[in-house]
């Protein structure tokens, strides 16, 4: 067994975002830059690094994949010879915009694309009402990526609170699952760490949540909070709310040893469970 591919360190940005496209995109690769320099070998973005988040922005920030701003993300990728998870950005695809991450390796080559798959559409009245549906369209996709001997999903923000996509990556063979996340200050204290130590513990994998940093003078206030998760639910690493970047060892010895300890997933009753449902 080669050792060295069984543990692996992830940088993760907790990006100030503003309205200005450029800016974000310029501060986005000076983070990376500084994520490489602390030994990180694969880094995340946040969703929306480039764009303020709301409806009604998205069709004025989005491109399309490839374009500018993923360009410069497979460019930096190359230079630095880094995986760049580039959080994610409103993308254009015809006359659909869609929330979207992409993947880049260390040639500049596109790994992979995942498509928001749960869209955000909430109404707590008086607190928040959110409806990505306005503008948006969902994704059908899974992704997946192979990174020394991780198998890392992906999924964005509000597909966190669905137990099912990240079974679903489980089931195909996954220990990681990535998530660019921006939980807001009404969901983010009850509920973003529960769901990311929920998803580890079900899953028996590493979860990672990026959000961008706090803005209390945004429209939309992100909770940030960013944190990496181990299989056993145990938080590795949990920023406060304001830009930082950070690293984190990750060791798969961990996951295997949880799986092998608390074997839930091969004690699974789906002989009851199909039985009752189907009554
Ligand atoms: N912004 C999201 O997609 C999700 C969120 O804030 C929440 O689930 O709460």
């Amino acid at each position: 067994m080669n050792q060295l591919a069984r543990t692996l360190r992830i940088g993760c940005i907790q990006l100030k975002v503003c309205a200005n496209k450029t800016e974000n995109v310029a501060r986005a690769l000076n983070k990376i830059r500084e994520a490489k320099m602390k030994g990180a070998e694969i880094v995340s973005l946040p969703e929306c690094f480039n764009s303020l988040y709301g409806t009604s922005y998205f069709p004025e920030y989005a491109e399309p994949i490839p374009g500018e701003t993923t360009n410069l993300l497979s460019q930096i990728a190359k230079e630095l010879e880094i995986i760049v998870i580039g959080g994610t950005i409103p993308e254009r695809d015809g006359d659909k915009l869609f929330n979207t991450a992409t993947v880049w390796g260390k040639s500049g080559e596109l790994l992979a694309k995942y498509r928001k798959m749960h869209l955000f559409d909430i109404d707590i009245p008086n607190e928040i009402t959110f409806k990505e549906s306005d503008s948006l369209t969902a994704g059908n996709e899974l992704a997946i990526i192979d990174v020394k001997d991780f198998k890392i999903g992906l999924g964005i923000c509000y597909d966190i609170r669905f137990e099912e996509l990240a079974k679903l990556y489980r089931k195909q063979g996954c220990n990681m699952l990535v998530y660019p996340g921006a939980f807001n200050m009404k969901t983010g204290p009850l509920h973003w760490e529960l769901l990311a130590r929920s998803r580890a513990n079900d899953n028996q994998l590493f979860t990672a949540l990026i959000s961008p940093a706090r803005d209390v003078n945004a429209s939309y206030v992100a909770y940030g909070h960013s944190c990496v998760i181990d299989p056993w639910g145990k938080v590795l690493y949990m920023a406060e709310s304001d830009e930082e970047l950070f690293v984190v060892d990750l060791e798969l010895d961990v996951s295997d040893k949880v799986r092998s300890n608390i074997p839930i997933f091969s004690q699974r009753r789906v002989d009851v469970y199909d039985t009752i449902e189907n009554k």
